[in-house]
């Protein structure tokens, strides 16, 4: 994998590049839609790359392990076959899924113990087997076995929380190092940076994990309940401290005002569940504004759901249509507003891109993140 810096923006830290992975090419800044059992929750792989022109999307260790299981993905010839997309993807470690799906766990300096949330069975996750398992599901861009450190937690939690991910990391890099692709593409290991919202430990794992020289890095422990501007902070403390010719990816955000607060600190890289999460109980992004699509107000409004994004889906049905299919709880409902959300998503970074290229970035970004959060 690699990385060109293709501009920065005079008034920010922002930045514009681009990825190249044996998949194909990616553009940054990107949003990357969450795939988490091998789809992106009711959009079809067409949608993906017509409508919302998604470049890259994520997969999740954690669900693949458990279903449809390693033995079907490999004999699949690996996830791009499985699921049929052909362009870059990424997966998370398996380890932050653990904590937010499965209801017992056990940390240990071996690993992470856990029952499975579909059948109950035991399992542990190590450094060494997330490895293997992501280079069975055979993303192109996997992620380093961490503690995501819970927020808010006390400094020596935190401290010991980032030591062990360190020692972990160290662990994940000598079996990936040691192991080849199965698929016979290469892969690349993003380690995570942790430190919760300790400056001092903050500081102390940007300079070891970028001591690491790994193709990109990653900025875990955040989005996780913390206050904005403290997401900010420490945003731009590990930026300050990452090297710039590797991308930087933001891991869990978030709403387009932090998608566009972030840009502006140096990030290149997101993934949040938002916008499809959002979407199947009505919740629209638009270039206007947050619209709540449930609302009597738009029972008769027949304008397109947003005529500015282009699109088919966000340009063929009307307000009033997607209202009505949210109240009668049609499936077609989940399917418009969720490629409708990720057309946005796409939408967004792409204006910041060119923005970004322009020169232009820091003054439209503070003009449209106020536009965005207007509720409609
Ligand atoms: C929502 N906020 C948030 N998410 C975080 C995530 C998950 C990012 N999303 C991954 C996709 C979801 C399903 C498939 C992959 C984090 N992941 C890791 N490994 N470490 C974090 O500190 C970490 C921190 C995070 N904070």
């Amino acid at each position: 994998m690699t990385f060109e810096l293709q501009a920065q923006d005079p008034g920010s830290n922002a930045r514009a590049g681009k990825v190249t992975t044996a998949h194909g090419v990616i553009e940054t800044p990107i949003f990357m839609p969450v795939g988490t059992a091998a789809t992106v929750k009711a959009v079809h792989q067409r949608e993906l790359k017509e409508d919302i022109q998604a470049q890259i999307i994520l997969g999740n260790t954690y669900h693949l392990y458990l279903r449809p299981g390693l033995d079907i993905l490999e004999k699949a010839g690996g996830l791009h076959k499985f699921n049929g997309w052909d362009k870059p993807i990424l997966t998370d470690s398996g380890g932050y899924q653990v904590f937010s799906l499965s209801g017992t766990r056990k940390i240990i300096e071996e690993g992470v113990k856990f029952k499975s949330h579909i059948d109950g069975s035991t399992h542990l996750f190590t450094p060494e087997n997330v490895m293997d398992t992501q280079r069975t599901i055979g993303a192109d861009i996997i992620m380093a076995f961490d503690e995501c450190t819970p927020y808010p937690c006390e400094y020596d939690y935190a401290k010991n929380s980032m030591h062990r991910t360190h020692r972990w990391l160290k662990r994940c890099c000598e079996r990936f190092d040691s192991t080849e692709g199965k698929y016979g593409f290469d892969q690349t290991l993003f380690p995570i940076v942790q430190g919760s919202t300790f400056r001092d430990l903050r500081t102390q794992s940007a300079e070891y994990i970028a001591s690491m020289n790994r193709e990109g890095n990653a900025i875990g422990g955040l989005s996780v309940g913390e206050p904005a501007e403290m997401m900010y902070e420490m945003t731009d403390l590990v930026c300050s401290i990452l090297p710039k010719d590797k991308p930087r990816y933001l891991m869990g955000v978030g709403t387009p005002a932090n998608i566009l607060e972030n840009i502006a600190l140096g990030v290149d890289m997101f993934d949040c569940v938002l916008p499809t999460r959002n979407a199947r109980n009505g919740m629209l992004f638009t270039t206007q504004g947050i619209i709540n699509i449930r609302n009597q107000r738009w029972k008769d409004d027949f304008s397109p759901i947003d005529a500015e994004l282009g699109g088919y889906t966000s340009t063929f049905y009307s307000k009033a249509y997607l209202r009505h299919l949210i109240h009668a709880q049609e499936y077609l409902a989940g399917m418009i507003a969720s490629v409708h959300n990720l057309t946005f998503y796409l939408w967004l970074v792409k204006q910041a891109r060119e923005q970004i290229k322009a020169g232009t970035f820091a003054a439209w970004k503070n003009v449209m993140v106020e536009k965005l959060m207007t509720r409609l």
